[in-house]
């Protein structure tokens, strides 16, 4: 994330005046604050992960590592090091710590190695430095650490709130240095070293660093110990201002050692399902929605607009009679027509176009902090971009939003943002089935149901097949499948019969839309980062 350089803020008492009868700020120096919560969410993706923000993911993964790097640099250079390899700090934590080893993970990967398999990885020197004398860690840079770091001048916290460090830098950071901001202390062993903003900060410091030897030994904290890290040198002076309250999204992932925040990082901890995030479905709902919508079951005949029809559906109705003309027992695959309009149809893709397709990636693999990864595979090689701000809000796709959440009896909250797909000739998505099974112990709940919404007629290809019902469904503009991916008599549990695939566009280019329906609220764990 980059802080938004434009946006200063100063804080305190209006002590003094400026010569334009403007207050000058005479408590704090003038600072950038961190991004507020609403600015992250905004950012649109998620900053910490999930559905689309991976990039943002990976940046900080190679943030880390450098750090890493420069903490190990520091070690190798520390003749006090002290090894103590029977020191139980150094048993290795993760029983596959060999196999790792020997695909050369020590290296590759010391951020979860160095902690976790020390006595293979031979790092246990390292882990025990780290434990006991992290406040010593030899900062980058040796000659600011070195030199004390006061104002010379009374003036200086007023000078600073009125700019004059940037105006001014060569009086000001030699003379001004503790309101300048320009010195760090040397805790860059658990991030970025944090520049002093004040004495608060200072105090602050200390203490971080004795939580962090916590962290570092305390079993507690092992999925989280070595993502643990201040990710921006004015962390702690923010923590010191009040922002990890003010502003904890930002600062109890990105500021963890400042806010004392460490266990945060675990999705475990700072997601759970609180009281009042109900499920929408329990066992029989899926039936009963599917049969309103295809047998007209109560009669309300709101759904004969979409003429709904059932691919698949179970053999026996509710009531026990046998649905007619069903010969084979499957799960609920229902085609609606002309769920959206042309007009719907073509601005959606208009405005796809205008955000822009990238290449589609899948859920990864899980990380040591529980939340799990994205990757770019070959099963997909689809184009896709997710219709959130400035599209979610479109006059055009609001009323489509909304008529999701109608048909299918839920909540506009329960859905994600409508992903939109574009598929080239030769792309396609290969077998795969919407269900995310960590999801059952997220505040998001599982996938409940998948509405699919063709946006375009294909030339040729693109249908959608579901290879264990023996049906492809054959796009056209407008039309909607709606699935479940769950069972009936189990709505947490995947109901593996609805596995799917899009093959491949062999003619003209397939536009589609997903709206996949949670059985909890997923807007606000989206907003939360817990999806
Ligand atoms: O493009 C299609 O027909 C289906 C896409 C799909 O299954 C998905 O995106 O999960
Ligand atoms: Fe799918």
């Amino acid at each position: 994330i980059d802080v938004i350089a434009n946006d200063v803020t100063t804080r305190g008492s209006c002590a003094a005046t400026d010569a334009d009868g403007s207050c000058i700020d005479d408590a704090y120096p003038s600072v950038v604050v961190p991004p507020s919560d609403d600015e992250i969410s905004a950012g649109g993706g998620g900053v910490f992960g999930g559905d689309g923000g991976e990039e943002d993911e990976e940046e900080d993964e190679d943030e880390e590592e450098d750090e890493e790097d420069e903490g190990e640099e520091a070690w190798e250079k520390n003749p006090s090091v002290s090894i103590h390899r029977q020191n139980p700090a150094c048993a290795d934590k993760d029983e596959k710590c060999a196999s790792y080893a020997s695909s050369g993970a020590c290296a590759s990967n010391p951020g979860y190695m160095t902690h976790n398999c020390a006595s293979t990885c031979g790092t246990c020197d390292m882990v025990i430095h780290a434990a006991t004398v992290a406040k010593f860690a030899v900062d980058a840079d040796k000659d600011v650490v070195a030199r004390p770091c006061t104002d010379g001048e009374y003036e200086c916290v007023e000078w600073a709130g009125m700019g004059e460090c940037e105006n001014n830098p060569r009086y000001m950071k030699e003379s001004c240095r503790l309101s300048c901001m320009v010195c760090h202390e040397g805790t860059n062993i658990f991030g970025i070293g944090q520049r002093i903003g004040s004495e608060a900060t200072r105090s602050l410091i200390e203490k971080s660093i004795e939580y962090m030897q916590t962290v570092w030994t305390d079993d507690k904290f092992l999925s989280v110990r070595d993502n643990c890290r201040n990710l921006h040198e004015d962390c702690t002076f923010w923590a010191s201002t009040g922002e990890c309250e003010k502003n904890p999204l930002y600062m109890q992932l990105k500021c963890a050692p400042a806010c004392f925040s460490c266990d945060k990082m675990d999705i475990r901890n700072r997601c759970p399902i609180e009281p009042g995030n109900e499920v929408i479905w329990n066992a029989g709902d899926l039936n009963t929605l599917m049969e309103r919508i295809v047998d007209d079951a109560d009669g309300s005949g709101d759904y004969k607009r979409y003429n709904p029809t059932a691919l698949s559906r179970p053999k026996l109705k509710r009531d026990g009679s046998p649905a007619p003309g069903v010969e084979k027992d499957g799960p609920w695959v229902v085609v609606l027509e002309n769920f959206v309009t042309a007009e719907e149809a073509d601005r959606i893709v208009e405005l796809g176009k205008i955000q822009g397709y990238e290449r589609s990636a899948d859920v990864g693999q899980v990380k040591p902090d529980g939340s799990h990864g994205s990757h770019v595979s070959e099963s997909r090689t689809s184009h896709n971009t997710w219709c959130k701000e400035g599209c979610f809000d479109d006059p055009t796709v609001a009323p489509v939003v909304d008529r999701i959440a109608n048909t299918t009896g839920t909540q506009v909250e329960n859905a994600e943002y409508l992903q939109l797909l574009q598929y080239e000739p030769g792309q396609y998505y290969r077998q795969h089935h919407d269900y995310i099974e960590h999801h059952k112990r997220l505040p998001c709940g599982v996938r409940i149901l998948t509405l699919f919404i063709y946006l375009n007629d294909v030339e040729e290809g693109g249908g959608t097949r579901f290879p264990l019902l023996d049906i492809t469904v054959q796009p056209k503009k407008g039309n909607a499948v709606l699935w479940p991916s769950v069972k009936d008599e189990a709505p947490e549990d995947k109901d593996g019969r609805t596995g799917h695939e899009a093959l491949p566009v062999l003619k003209g280019v397939k536009y589609g839309a997903n709206a996949w329906i949670h059985n909890r609220d997923y807007k606000k764990a989206y907003k939360n980062n817990c999806q």
